[in-house]
């Protein structure tokens, strides 16, 4: 199937600063990708390069097998749904009139009505942005995005400072367009939000994509399926010293409040380990569970920090 969207190369530096660092990627019909990374870590230029919005020091971008150049660029936007970030621009219109305005932008697309029953807010046609919750404005947002039946979206950070039944909500709506055929950019923060969402997802760090793939093969290739988390009845800075002589991978955990998560390839073994060496110590533990790995494990792996606090 031929991309959607295919940029190749991507850079951009800000004085000193390389914001975008050599970003390839591509998306495919029906395809969602997700950009996840730290705040800082070259997303939204990327979209805004994507998106004609920004030029590119160099690298090209393509879409629908045409290259984006300032001649070209009205005509391919045509097709292209973005999907605004919180913004007061229009605070004083109602939905209505705000999907008016941006459905006259386009030569086709939806009915004004359609395109707020598809996102459920026809009891708030009428009410002015300014009067809707968090949730609502975003699915107004959303709606913006999609009145022109485009085959390509872009949502930088959709649910950013949702709540989860919100967040719940748009997901489901965009994995709705997804199964239209429509392909998605998403830039997020939140792996949940790209575990969910995403066919693949590129890991973004200092502008470069570290790793890309699907969540499964990302967490697989990484991470293992498991992460064993324990805690002690009474830990202190010398028993952490005893348990790195003991233990051979104790020096790899993380300490999350007073547990320590070990990212497990041989859980059996590591739990074998794990008592083994408590017991010799005469240390208790207090509770010992195993989660499932997730995207934020696959970005600790990579970078040794915490997507939050990268
Ligand atoms: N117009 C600009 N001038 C100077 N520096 C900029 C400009 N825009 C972005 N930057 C810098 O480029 C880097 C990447 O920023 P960008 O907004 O693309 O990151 P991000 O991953 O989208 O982060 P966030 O999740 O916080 O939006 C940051 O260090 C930012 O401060």
């Amino acid at each position: 199937m031929k991309p959607l969207l295919e940029a190749l190369h991507i850079k951009k530096k800000f004085q000193t600063l390389t914001a975008v660092d050599d970003i390839s990627l591509h998306v495919a019909p029906g395809e969602c990708l997700a950009l996840l990374g730290p705040n800082g870590a070259g997303k939204t230029t990327t979209v805004e390069i994507l998106e004609g919005l920004q030029s590119p020091d160099s690298g090209t971008v393509k879409l629908f097998g045409q290259d984006m150049t300032p001649r070209s660029k009205r005509d391919l936007m045509q097709r292209v749904g973005v999907m605004l970030q919180e913004t007061n621009l229009y605070k004083k219109l109602t939905v209505k009139e705000t999907l008016s305005l941006f459905r006259s932008f386009f030569k086709q697309g939806l009915d004004v009505q359609q395109a707020i029953q598809i996102v459920q807010l026809e009891d708030k046609q009428n009410a002015r942005l300014e009067e809707l919750s968090g949730g609502q404005k975003q699915r107004a947002f959303l709606a913006c995005a999609l009145v022109n039946e485009p085959e390509l979206l872009f949502l930088d950070e959709p649910t950013t400072g949702l709540d989860p039944q919100s967040r719940r909500m748009i997901w489901d709506l965009l994995d709705k367009e997804k199964g239209k055929g429509r392909g998605i950019l998403l830039t997020t923060h939140y792996m949940d939000e790209a575990e969910y969402l995403a066919d693949r997802v590129a890991i973004v760090d200092h502008g470069k994509i570290i790793t890309e793939g699907s969540p499964e093969e990302l967490i697989r290739q990484y991470c293992g399926e498991q992460v064993l988390s324990f805690s002690f009845e009474d830990t202190d800075a010398r028993h952490e010293n005893l348990l790195e002589e003991n233990l051979a991978w104790f020096k790899q955990v993380k300490k999350v409040q007073n547990r320590y998560e070990f990212i497990a390839q041989n859980l059996v073994s590591a739990i074998h380990d794990l008592t083994q060496a408590t017991s010799k110590l005469s240390l208790k533990l207090a509770g010992i569970e195993m989660r499932r790995s997730t995207l934020e494990d696959v970005f600790l792996t990579l970078t040794g920090r915490s997507i939050r606090d990268a």
